[in-house]
């Protein structure tokens, strides 16, 4: 038994360099005790995350599958491990009651969520890893619809390499007609949903294949939606109790659940309502890379263009005023500008 299996939270600590250590493909790495190896590591996905314990799925997909809990090994030190995240675990793998696994990497993660609290803020809070796509939740009205707040999320999924999808609940109080007209120049998936109407076979379609991550403000219908596509979810529904805070509490946490129909199965990651969706981190680059239609004029556009109205001898600008972007062009561009627009606000809320 190496040292490592000492079924403890008090392994030594590790300086950063133990960590950068590349695998030694010729596996004559020497065993000390600052380069462990954890070569009987399995990978699995993280489900939950809950003060200090992870649910993780390991074997997923194969008879074998099961769900353990698992601490953090110190040596992962700040690094969070959160919702959708791969982690390589050690330790008790059989899953039995009372048995705790060792989280001791984190897999490289294909895209990460992440916020920060306020548009000035650059710390960031990560809250999803490998989603590819996310599902933004808006109601048609009660709560009233806001655009800038979607632009927000779609921002935010942008920059992270995730498609965003739209879906319009409670379109059974208002018609979402002219709220979607926002949103006309993207290239957006949109479901509408009335509560009699779910469109629920249509959007579980979607899902198939995918790690989505569910975004939306409180009162929306989020919650209502998860268990209407995943009966089993059960998350808390309706408005909460503001002296008890009582029906909140399932859905405080950021929980996966699993999708299926007879295509496949995909994911389902549900975040709490997200109050703040600061764009601090977020590099204004990364949005226009979405607008695949027009980078590619934008190679031509001055450097540091803003590709706002106001920017000179932008080559987007022109392009569209020349009918060069067909017929989609100006609400291609106008979308564009309102979502670039938002880091002209930001940049001026930081330097006042
Ligand atoms: N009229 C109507 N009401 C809906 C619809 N979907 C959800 N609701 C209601 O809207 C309220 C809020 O729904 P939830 O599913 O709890 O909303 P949520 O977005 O999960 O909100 P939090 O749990 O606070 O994050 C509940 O009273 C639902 O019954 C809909 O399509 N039409
Ligand atoms: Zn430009």
């Amino acid at each position: 038994m190496s040292w490592w299996d000492t079924g403890d939270d008090d392994e030594p600590e590790f300086d950063e360099s133990s960590i950068r250590v590349r695998p030694n493909r010729k596996g004559n790495r020497p065993r000390t005790k600052t380069r462990p190896e954890h070569n009987d590591a399995q990978t699995a996905r993280v489900l939950a995350v809950d003060r200090g314990r992870y649910t993780v799925l390991l074997d997923e997909g194969t008879k074998k599958e099961r769900r353990i809990t698992a601490s953090r090994a110190s040596e992962l030190r700040k690094h969070a491990v959160v919702n959708g995240d791969r982690v390589d675990v050690v330790g008790d793998l059989s899953g039995e009651p009372g048995t705790l696994a060792r989280i001791v990497r984190i897999v490289p993660r294909t895209t990460l969520l992440r916020r920060s609290a306020d548009d000035s803020d650059e710390v960031e809070r990560v809250i999803v890893a490998n989603a590819d796509q996310m599902l933004v939740v808006v109601a048609a009205a009660d709560p009233e619809p806001r655009e800038r707040l979607v632009d927000r999320y779609l921002i935010a999924a942008l920059d992270a390499g995730i498609r965003p999808i739209l879906c319009i609940t409670k379109t059974d109080l208002a018609d979402p007609s002219e709220f979607l007209k926002n949103f006309a120049g993207l290239d957006l998936l949109v479901f509408t949903s009335a509560e009699d109407r779910m469109p629920l076979a249509e959007i579980t379609d979607a899902l198939i294949g995918h790690d989505t991550v569910f975004v939306g403000h409180s009162g929306v219908g989020k919650s209502t939606l998860v268990n209407a596509l995943v009966p089993s979810a059960q998350r808390a529904t309706g408005h909460v109790n503001v002296v008890t805070g009582r029906g909140r509490h399932t859905s405080s946490s950021t929980v996966s659940y699993r999708i299926e129909n007879e295509n496949g199965t995909g994911w389902v990651i549900d975040t709490p309502g997200v109050r703040s969706f600061g764009l601090g981190h977020i590099d204004p680059a990364n949005v226009l890379k979405a607008f695949t239609d027009l980078a590619e004029a934008a190679e031509r556009c001055p450097r540091g263009c803003t590709h706002l109205p106001d920017a000179p001898d932008c080559a987007i600008i022109e392009a569209v005023e020349s009918g060069e972007l067909g017929e989609t062009g100006p609400a291609r561009l106008d979308s564009l500008q309102r979502l670039l627009a938002t880091f002209a606000t930001r940049a001026a809320t930081r330097d006042a």
